[in-house]
Formats: C-alpha cells, structure tokens, sequence
C-alpha cells in the first residue's frame, strides 16, 4: 500500500509544473542543507529545494531566522521534510548526513565594490562553515556559492585538505548564473526562443575571469563581433548591473537560487545515476595551468566524472582566455595563502 502511494506521489511530482523544468523523478533519500538559508538567495533557494522531489530531506542554518523559513517552507506540499538550525551549536546537527551541502553565506556587494571587496568578511564565513562540513559531512558534494567564488572555493579545497577530507570531485564553484545569465542575453539578441539555447561560460565568477564561448552556443546565430563582444561584456558585468538596479539592497538573489537549484539538482541527478548530467562549474582542473578552472563538467556518483577541454575558441575568446589568466590565478593564490593562515 505504501509503495503504491509512493509511486503516485513520484509520478505526480514528475508531472507538477512547479518542477518538470529543472529536476528529474523522484528517488533515493537525498539530503540538502543550506548555510545561509535565512538570507537573499537562502530563502528563494530553499523554496525552490522544496519543490524539488529528489531532495528527501531540506535541512536550513543560518545564524538567526531559519526557524521562522523552515516553517514556512514546510508547508509546502511536497516531498522534503524540512529542517531548521539556527547558531553555531545546531551547525553539526544541520550538517550530519548531507548529501549535497549549499552555501551561500555571507555578505553581497554595494554598488562601488567588486566581488573580491567581501574576501575579508566571507572568507572567515566559508573557512569556518567548511572546518564543520569537513567534520560532519565529509562526503557531502559542496556547492559553493558565497563570493568570491574565485577565492572561496580554493579557501574550502584548503581546510578540506587540512581536515584530510579534501576530494576534489566533490567540491564545487557554482557559476550557473553566468551560463543562466549568457543563454538570455543570447537569445534575446539572437531572436531565439531561450529554452533552445546553450552558451558555456568558463574561467572565473568575477568580471573578465567570466567567459562566455558564443562561438560555442547552440544553436549558432549570425551575429556580428559588435554583438559578440557586447553578449561577453554584459555576461560579464551581469552582477553588477543588478547590483547597481538594486542601489544598495544587496546583489542578485532571485536568479541566483534558480541557478543555485539548478546546479544543486543537477549534483542530486549525478549522486543518483542519471546519464549525461553536464553543467559548467568552477572545479580543480587541469584544462589549463590554473589549480581552478569553470568548464563543463559531467556530474555523476561521485561528483566531477568528467571534466571537458574548451574546444576550438575564437580569436576574441582565446585572447579573453589569455587576459583572465593573472587575475583568477592571483584570487586563487589569495585564498589559499588565507586558508593556511594561523
Ligand atoms: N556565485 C554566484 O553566482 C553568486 C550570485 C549572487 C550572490 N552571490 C554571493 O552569495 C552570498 C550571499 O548573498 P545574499 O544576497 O544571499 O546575502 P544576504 O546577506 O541576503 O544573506 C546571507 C546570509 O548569510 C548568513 N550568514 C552570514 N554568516 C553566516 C554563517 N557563519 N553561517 C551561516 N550563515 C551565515 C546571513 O545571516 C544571511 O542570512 C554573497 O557573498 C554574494 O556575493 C554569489
Ligand atoms: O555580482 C555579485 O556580487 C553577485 C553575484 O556574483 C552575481 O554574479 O550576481
């Protein structure tokens, strides 16, 4: 009888509009926290984990106001059971057997500032955050998302490594609002319906680190260079035209937890065995001489599987590929120099 209700309950998750864009069917019991819950991007992205009927249990820690987002979440009539933390004391209990761990804690930009401006407060955020992930979830993949990420993930391979946890296929930068943010702006100058279109991005998550393939995108329009470099420039400055749209009040959050959950369910998938999940993500690599690098990668049980080369590039791309270099490896060496501080 159970199994009989379960399977109506799954085969009416699959069929549910508030889902069929991003997650697959409803499987094994999978485990999702998110550190920071309670903030911009936290609460968006947990209603959207909660609509996903791969996650089985929704566990949310922030350092206040979690309580008041899990009850409110829990309403929701979908699969997730949900789960609030709040303070330090309740970090291991949020952490203990999660599957996928989401961060996206710490402070957003003000207009004037640039992403790296946070490494002072957020880089102590996610070392911290980490030291317990490495403690109670060791296995967990992480998806990291506080900024900059271009630091933060090297900062997290860091305590992971001192923590003897450290596998990078398990660790992750998450770019998605890059390729989120490349496939509209394309489609929109290209006249083409979005759901149709694929850009890569790859490189970094901060200004020109951003590196959108246009020659790669799918399916190729006739665009002049003008339109190209206008496509690369405003993919890369995606961040700060919110930004600056929102005077103050913090940096992109509603389409951040989309991609956010997007990338998270794209991790689930992977953990569950689904065939051919590809996302560009911001992992260890060896795709070029830096320790870090965003490219599409296929997810799968263990995480990375497989990580791709760049492909053919254009003239445009490979001289943006070439001008990224010095900032992203100078970001990757300030996080690792901070991460073996003390
Ligand atoms: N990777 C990306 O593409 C991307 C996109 C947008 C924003 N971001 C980054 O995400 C981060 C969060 O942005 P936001 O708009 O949600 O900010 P926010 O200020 O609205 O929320 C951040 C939350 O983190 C919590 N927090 C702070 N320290 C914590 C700790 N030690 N443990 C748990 N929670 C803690 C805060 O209490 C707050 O609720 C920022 O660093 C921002 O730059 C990244
Ligand atoms: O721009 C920011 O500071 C937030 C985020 O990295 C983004 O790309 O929107």
């Amino acid at each position: 009888m159970r199994s009989q209700i379960l399977r109506s309950v799954q085969s009416a998750a699959r069929k549910s509009n508030y889902t069929r864009n991003y997650a697959s069917a409803a499987s094994p019991e999978r485990k999702v926290t998110i550190l920071g819950a309670a903030g911009g991007i936290g609460q968006s992205l947990s209603m959207l984990m909660k609509l996903n009927p791969l996650v089985s249990t929704l566990s949310l820690y922030d350092l206040a106001g979690t309580p008041g987002v899990a009850a409110d979440v829990s309403h929701i009539n979908t699969r997730a059971q949900v789960f609030g933390y709040a303070e330090d004391k309740e970090l291991g209990k949020a952490l203990e057997g999660s599957d996928v761990v989401i961060i996206p804690a710490g402070v957003p930009r003000k207009p004037g500032m640039t992403r790296d401006d946070l490494f002072n407060i957020n880089a102590g955020i996610v070392k911290n955050l980490c030291k317990s992930v490495a403690q109670y979830c060791p296995n967990a993949l992480v998806n990291m998302i506080s900024n900059p990420v271009n630091s933060t993930v090297p900062i997290a391979s860091e305590v992971f490594k001192k923590a003897g946890t450290y596998d990078p296929k398990r660790l992750f930068g998450v770019t998605t609002l890059d390729v989120v943010r490349a496939k509209t702006f394309y489609a929109t100058k290209a006249g083409l319906p979005v759901e149709a279109v694929n850009v890569p991005v790859v490189g970094g998550h901060a200004g020109i680190t951003i590196l959108p393939l246009f020659s790669q995108a799918h399916p190729q329009a006739n665009l002049s260079n003008a339109d190209i470099e206008y496509l690369t420039k405003r993919t890369q400055d995606g961040g700060t035209e919110v930004v600056l749209a929102k005077a103050g009040k913090g940096s992109a959050t509603l389409s951040m937890a989309y991609a956010g959950a997007i990338f998270a369910d794209a991790c689930l998938k992977g953990l569950n065995g689904v065939p051919d999940v590809v996302e560009c993500s911001y992992v260890a690599s060896t795709v070029t001489d830096l320790p870090f690098f965003a490219s599409k990668v296929r997810l799968g049980k263990n995480g990375v599987e497989e990580i791709y080369g760049l492909g053919t590039l254009s003239e445009y791309e490979q001289e943006g590929l070439e001008n990224l270099k010095a900032e992203l490896k100078s970001s990757i060496d300030k996080g690792i120099e901070f991460a073996n501080k003390e």
